[in-house]
């Protein structure tokens, strides 16, 4: 994860470059002005001093450029690995939506792909690029300082040693672990609050909301003391610093004052010799803290790499290298033979099943629940993978890309899921092309046109998870959207589940009347009796089998 964060050489590099002359000329300005004003209270001809006048001037110039270069460079290459970063995660999370994202809860998972996520653009921006930018500013101001006192630089880099190693084990000892937990309590933050958020019907019913809002709050409290103590960490060690580099200006005066009196240095040089340690440590003061982001972002990229695993479990289904698309026309009969399949967890494994269904017919698939009806309907459109054989019009299903399986295969889930929007943009994306006439056509077909036309037509809008529709009108717009993709098959999961008993038969039926039209294969998944005119034949699944 963080070889995938770190932008490339070619990107990375130039701001290294361009941070190094800009803390470089920060270090000579400093330098330059010391010996300038020095110079000049010596009253010499301007000439002795013309070339410092412009030197100030260039270094000062330098300085701005180079820092909003830097900037310019430094985060325009974050920023770029940042965008290939997502896609690449987005391209792992989709082989492993929707059955292998159950582990980790939605707060949880929002807050990795997001806060973690964009934690991770720090590798180059706060650890590596100031770590370089600090050791080259170091390593060089050292051997400058060299030429004018080797006693000078020795006491510089003494100063500058003890600095970064106090520094660092001084924010290790007292925010080491704060660093490395402020991301999962985020995280934790996080799921309580969409945990609160999406349970609140429920919890205001039962009298349990202070109790939810107790375990926001003290997720909140867990939080802010790590968020406190790395603060102390890091004010404790930026402390230390400013310390040494009071340190090191002391001790360029300890080490100056005498050369001067002696003639081996002259005024100018010993300005230069105890002012210099001022810019260096500023520019080196960012190395413990650069060393403290380490342990923050190796923390987040822990957790977006566990969201992510490199392996696809392998209970889930993901196309072979060499899968074929599924040929056009295929003809729809669905053979399953021994299969077996089970969630990624290894629980509720169903099979050995064997089962033939063919073109046009109408199937329920009963069970109690937990008999594995759910599991198998996630096996036929390719979810989770299958031991065993399962073909579709004669080719065995794992040599078919999943996607050309799921134009055949449609599936309406239990819980239909509506997007936050209007009804026409529930239905829209099942068939780009569709035009208006033609979704409401489709919502006639489900018995939805009334209702539409009693509310905003395909403009009414659903609310979030289609707080505005009951769970009838939900599975309606559902199979609508899968009566608009016209899929050869379609498998049903309790479409009444959230029907009330006495309409339930009544909401089936219309269901099944509009799904199994235009010789559609329908697969009905149901706990509950279903009247026997419509359906033409029953398979009844016991404990993941379906007994002889
Ligand atoms: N997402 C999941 N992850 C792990 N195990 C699951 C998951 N969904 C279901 N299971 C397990 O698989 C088994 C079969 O569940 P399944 O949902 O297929 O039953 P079902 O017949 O559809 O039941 P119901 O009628 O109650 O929906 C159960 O033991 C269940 O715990």
């Amino acid at each position: 994860m963080l070889r995938l964060a770190q932008p490339p050489a070619r990107r990375f590099v130039p701001g290294v470059l361009v941070g190094a002359l800009g803390a470089g000329s920060a270090v000579a300005l400093l330098a330059c002005s010391a010996w300038l004003i020095a110079r000049a209270a010596e009253q010499p001809s301007i000439v002795y001093i013309s070339l410092a006048v412009v030197g100030v001037r260039a270094f000062a110039i330098a300085r701005g450029a180079f820092r909003y270069l830097e900037r310019l460079v430094t985060h325009d290459a974050a920023l770029r690995q940042l965008t290939r970063l997502r896609v690449e995660l987005l391209e792992r999370l989709v082989p492993l939506a929707p059955d292998g994202m159950n582990a980790i809860g939605r707060g949880d998972l929002l807050t990795r792909f997001s806060r973690d996520v964009d934690e991770l653009q720090n590798l180059p921006l706060r650890v590596l690029q100031p770590a370089l930018v600090a050791g080259v500013t170091a390593v060089g101001s050292v051997v400058f300082l060299w030429f004018l006192s080797p006693t000078a630089a020795i006491a510089l880099a003494g100063c500058l040693a003890v600095a970064f190693v106090a520094g660092t084990l001084l924010h290790a000892t007292v925010s080491a672990r704060a660093d490395a937990v402020i991301a999962p309590r985020r995280g934790a933050v996080g799921a309580a609050l969409v945990d609160l958020l999406s349970s609140l019907e429920a919890l205001i019913a039962y009298g349990a909301v202070d109790a939810s809002l107790n375990r926001v709050a003290a997720a909140d409290a867990a939080l802010r003391r790590a968020e406190t103590r790395a603060a102390i960490g890091a004010g404790l060690s930026s402390g230390v610093v400013s310390l040494a580099a009071g340190a090191a200006t002391l001790a360029g005066i300890v080490i100056a004052v005498p050369a001067l009196r002696s003639g081996t240095l002259d005024g100018p040089e010993l300005a230069v010799i105890v002012l210099v340690p001022l810019a260096v440590f500023e520019v080196c003061a960012m190395l413990p803290a650069a060393v403290g982001a380490s342990r923050s972002v190796r923390s987040s990229a822990e957790r977006v790499a566990s969201a992510v695993p490199d392996v696809v479990p392998a209970e889930l289904a993901v196309d072979d290298a060499d899968a074929r698309p599924l040929a056009p026309g295929a003809d729809s009969t669905l053979a399953l033979r021994g299969l077996t399949a089970r969630w990624p967890d290894g629980g509720g494994a169903i099979g050995p099943l064997d089962l033939v269904v063919r073109p046009g017919e109408r199937l329920l698939v009963r069970g109690g629940s937990g008999a594995g009806k759910t599991t198998l309907a996630h096996t036929l459109v390719r979810l989770l993978d299958y031991g065993g054989s399962f073909s579709v019009g004669g080719a065995e299903a794992r040599e078919l890309q999943q996607d050309g399986i799921r134009t055949l295969i449609g599936l309406c889930e239990q819980q239909p899921w509506i997007f936050d929007a209007t009804l026409r943009d529930n239905l829209v994306f099942a068939r780009e092309t569709a035009t208006d006439a033609e979704l409401t056509a489709v919502l006639a077909r489900v018995g939805l046109a009334d209702w539409a036309a009693s509310r905003a037509g395909l403009d009414t809008a659903l609310g979030e998870h289609g707080s505005r529709v009951s769970g009838g009108q939900a599975q309606r717009i559902a199979l609508a959207r899968a009566l608009l993709a016209d899929f050869a098959v379609l498998v049903l999961d309790e479409p009444t589940a959230n029907v009330d008993a006495d309409r339930a038969d009544e909401v089936l039926r219309d269901l099944l009347a509009a799904a199994s039209s235009d010789g559609r294969t329908v697969i009905l998944i149901s706990h509950g009796e279903v009247p026997a005119d419509l359906v033409d034949r029953t398979v009844t699944l016991v404990d993941g089998r379906i007994p002889a």
